[in-house]
């Protein structure tokens, strides 16, 4: 696991989407998984900013989701899939035929769970993954004490991440459902390269567990531990309660540059 402290979260955003783009220069194709959250939306802009600019060609990339509200009909605001076509796909220019994700509205959820594990690998698996993480150390929607060799499935909401996703429901808890579909952490980490982006003070505990603590299913995030290619890119205040932070330095500034991330 590598680890990247970066000045700041727009900072994060513009190594990451640099990644991103690199990965489109070579496989134009590649397919992105992406998150959702307020944290990865400097990973977003600084990739279509690319885009406009002409510094790179997203028309043929794919994207994959990490995880939806069960119950919440596609079309509301803050569903997953409408947050990433606002957030993601129209900034890229791709339209809705370049996404894939789990159905959050089907009445059997347990066949969608499991056809939308079979659709990533039939589609060649994830190239990227873009990850975010709760404050208890989730990943995806994968609450403490999932299993680490979990699939995507459905999920029920911890009061925590209700409480910590009420703001994008008009700050109502009530509004925010109880039930998800994530990608499973052994879904997860069959992405060949996962990429973690944690900003902001509130992230420095879940951030400490993930990367210094044991592979444990009460820190799903731990997982990144056991991928042979996982990143994970801080802020100075999410890195503040790393032990090996001048180890983490050291070895980032010293790099070969064309090793990217
Ligand atoms: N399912 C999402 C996660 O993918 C995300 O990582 C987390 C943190 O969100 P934020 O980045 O807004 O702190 O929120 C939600 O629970």
């Amino acid at each position: 696991m590598e680890v990247v402290i970066v000045p700041d979260a727009p900072a994060g955003g513009e190594l990451i989407a640099e990644a991103m783009a690199q990965l489109l220069r070579r496989k134009p194709d590649a397919l992105l998984g992406v998150a959702t959250g307020s944290t990865p939306l400097p990973i977003y802009q600084a990739l279509a900013a690319k885009v406009r600019s002409g510094a790179v060609d997203a028309s043929r990339a794919r994207i994959a989701q990490l995880d939806e509200y069960v119950g919440l009909p596609s079309s509301h605001p803050e569903s997953y899939r409408s947050v990433l076509r606002r957030e993601v796909l129209e900034p890229l220019g791709l339209s809705m035929d370049a996404f894939m994700g789990p159905d959050g509205e089907a009445e059997d959820v347990q066949a969608a769970c499991a056809a939308y594990d079979r659709a990533l690998a039939e589609a060649g698996g994830v190239d990227l993954q873009l990850l975010g993480i709760g404050t208890d150390g989730h990943i995806g929607f994968n609450e403490p004490c999932s299993s680490l060799a979990s699939r995507t499935r459905i999920k029920t909401l911890t009061e925590q991440t209700r409480i910590d996703n009420a703001r994008f429901f008009e700050g109502d808890i009530d509004q925010v459902p109880h039930h998800v579909i994530t990608q499973g952490i052994g879904t997860i980490l069959e992405a060949r390269h996962l990429v973690l982006l944690a900003t902001g003070e509130g992230k420095a505990d879940a951030v400490a567990a993930t990367v210094e603590g044991p592979v444990a299913a009460v820190c799903p995030a731990s997982a990144l531990q056991l991928h042979p290619h996982a990143t994970v890119v801080v802020d100075e205040a999410a890195a503040s309660k790393l032990k090996l932070v001048d180890y983490f330095r050291h070895t980032y500034a010293n790099k070969p540059e064309w090793q990217g991330i």
